[in-house]
């Protein structure tokens, strides 16, 4: 047992499964994510791994299983209350808003996230708390030298940095991670790679990626998904080794 698996976890989730009428698009799904690991969850088309990371973020209800937070069970929380306790995630789909600044992203990001959701009208220079997040936010995605570009003119490696800074301004523990390196070139895959590195110090994270050579380079623990269910969870070795997964997933590339 290395010194990351005898810590507790900090999410827990047992049994997890979510059925659309007859299709059960997750079956009983058992993981656990602690802080100092990046743990990917893998799988073909249609594996379940969206369905999950909705799951675990609160967005679709499961069907069964429970997920718990530090020890306590988020399973019945919504949304919403899940990101005030600390599970934040970041989405395929781009949310950014090009109009305005990298910073006032990451502020709307930190002031989204605040429980008093009429603060929102308020303005958002004013409110500190959310300026200092958004700050905080920026320095850790290593994007605080481009805190007054407007956001549209990024590069897409940059939008999906500035989309983890949103999700980082929302001061999470849990970092639920979609595809995060989805249409990057070489150089911004590494720069992503680096950044979930250092990231991983202070968090758990859960990234669910198709970039296979990434996921080999960067995941301390790999979940293997095939219709739904988990085929073996281990390091990347002893995942690139595992007979069912080569037959299943990999193939003979790894
Ligand atoms: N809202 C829904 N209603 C009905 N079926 C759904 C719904 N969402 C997902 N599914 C089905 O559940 C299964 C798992 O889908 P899911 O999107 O979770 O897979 P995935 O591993 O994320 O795939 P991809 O890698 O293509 O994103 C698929 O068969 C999909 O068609």
């Amino acid at each position: 047992m290395n010194a990351v698996e005898s810590t507790a976890a900090l999410l827990g989730v047992q049994g997890l499964t979510r059925r659309f009428g007859g299709l059960v698009a997750v079956s009983e799904v058992t993981l656990d994510l602690h802080v100092g690991e990046v743990h990917a969850v893998i799988g073909t088309n249609g594996a379940g791994k969206s369905t999950l990371i909705n799951m675990l973020s609160g967005e679709i209800e499961a069907s069964a299983g429970r997920i718990a937070l530090d020890g306590r069970d988020i399973t019945a929380l919504p949304q919403p209350r899940r990101a005030l306790g600390g599970v934040g995630r970041s989405y395929q789909r781009t949310t950014i808003f090009g109009e305005f600044t990298v910073l006032e992203n990451c502020r709307l990001a930190a002031q989204a996230a605040t429980p008093r959701a009429w603060a929102f009208w308020e303005s958002s220079a004013r409110c500190q708390a959310s300026n200092a997040a958004a700050h905080e936010a920026l320095e850790a995605a290593g994007l605080s030298t481009e805190a007054h570009r407007i956001a549209g003119t990024l590069s897409h490696g940059a939008k999906r940095q500035l989309e983890v800074a949103m999700c980082l301004a929302t001061r999470p523990r849990v970092l639920l991670l979609d595809e995060p390196l989805a249409g990057m070139g070489a150089e911004e895959t590494d720069r992503m790679l680096a950044l979930l590195q250092r990231l991983k110090a202070r968090h758990a994270i859960l990234l669910v990626e198709h970039d296979m050579d990434a996921v080999f380079r960067v995941a301390d623990r790999i979940t293997v998904m095939v219709n739904g269910a988990v085929i073996a969870t281990g390091t990347p070795e002893a995942i690139r080794t595992n007979p069912d997964v080569r037959a299943a997933y990999l193939g003979d590339e790894h």
